[in-house]
């Protein structure tokens, strides 16, 4: 079965593209029944508000929650991680429906407003020793949220220290060098706050990939032209950076 990536809003595109580059089939899902297909999702980043409306429009919520519940893995990047979280803060009045599922409690725009978008190099010690390759990935932060809590079946993958100059939400308390948690799993579900389909680096996307083949198989991405095929012109770091801050 393919991997679905809900496609109402953010960067669903990208990471079919991030799918295809790696020989995996992802398919766009815009209606509930359009979940019995696919054997895991990808909830992408974007605006978790507009998207929280628009999955309220085409009553999407009740599928997703089902499918979560039956321990089908789930992989909700930025925007995707407020949809996964059992609490968010920071949120626009009146709130927004959540999905749910993943014990934690997230702040919507932690580390600011657009403006305060950045990247930096992230070290994920277990994720790098399972996919290979270099200790530390490159990692996009938009209008980012970060994990604030988890629950006790929430492992942490991934970290990054800030000094409290960097918070820009005056609610925050920081203290200098305080470990913000930017990456999480708990069972079949995984979230991260920053955005691996806008990066060359498809460790995240295959490492996901594993998570799903214990369920079902998955679905190979035919060779035969996609609209997805010219869209490397998103990616962000095409071209190698050597002056980003590492983070431990
Ligand atoms: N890049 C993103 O997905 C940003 C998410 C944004 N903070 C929100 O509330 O939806």
């Amino acid at each position: 079965m393919p991997v679905g990536v809900l496609a109402l809003q953010g960067s669903f595109n990208e990471h079919i593209a991030a799918l295809r580059r790696i020989g995996v089939k992802g398919v766009e899902i815009r209606k509930a029944e359009q979940l019995d297909n696919v054997s895991s999702l990808i909830i992408p980043g974007g605006e978790s508000t507009t998207m929280a409306k628009l999955a309220e429009l085409h009553n999407l919520f009740p599928a997703l929650r089902e499918f979560v519940k039956m321990g089908k893995p789930v992989w909700g990047t930025c925007a995707g991680l407020i949809f996964l979280a059992n609490k968010a803060t920071g949120q626009k009045e009146g709130g927004q429906e959540l999905v749910g599922g993943l014990d934690c409690t997230v702040h919507r725009n932690f580390f600011g407003s657009q403006i305060q978008s950045f990247e930096a190099e992230v070290p994920v010690p277990d994720l790098a020793a399972k996919e290979g390759g270099p200790p530390s990935f490159r990692a996009v932060f938009i209008r980012a949220p970060a994990v604030l809590e988890v629950g006790p079946d929430v492992e942490v993958l991934a970290s990054i220290s800030i000094r409290s100059t960097e918070i820009v939400d005056p609610s925050q308390e920081a203290q200098p060098d305080t470990k913000v948690i930017v990456a999480v799993k708990q069972g079949n579900l995984l979230a991260t706050a920053f955005h691996p389909e806008l990066t060359i680096d498809s460790r995240w996307h295959s490492y996901f990939v594993k998570m799903s083949v214990g369920n079902n198989e998955i679905v190979a991405s035919s060779s035969s032209s996609s609209s997805y095929e010219d869209q490397e012109s998103f990616l962000y770091n095409k071209q190698p950076k050597t002056d980003l801050p590492v983070y431990e």
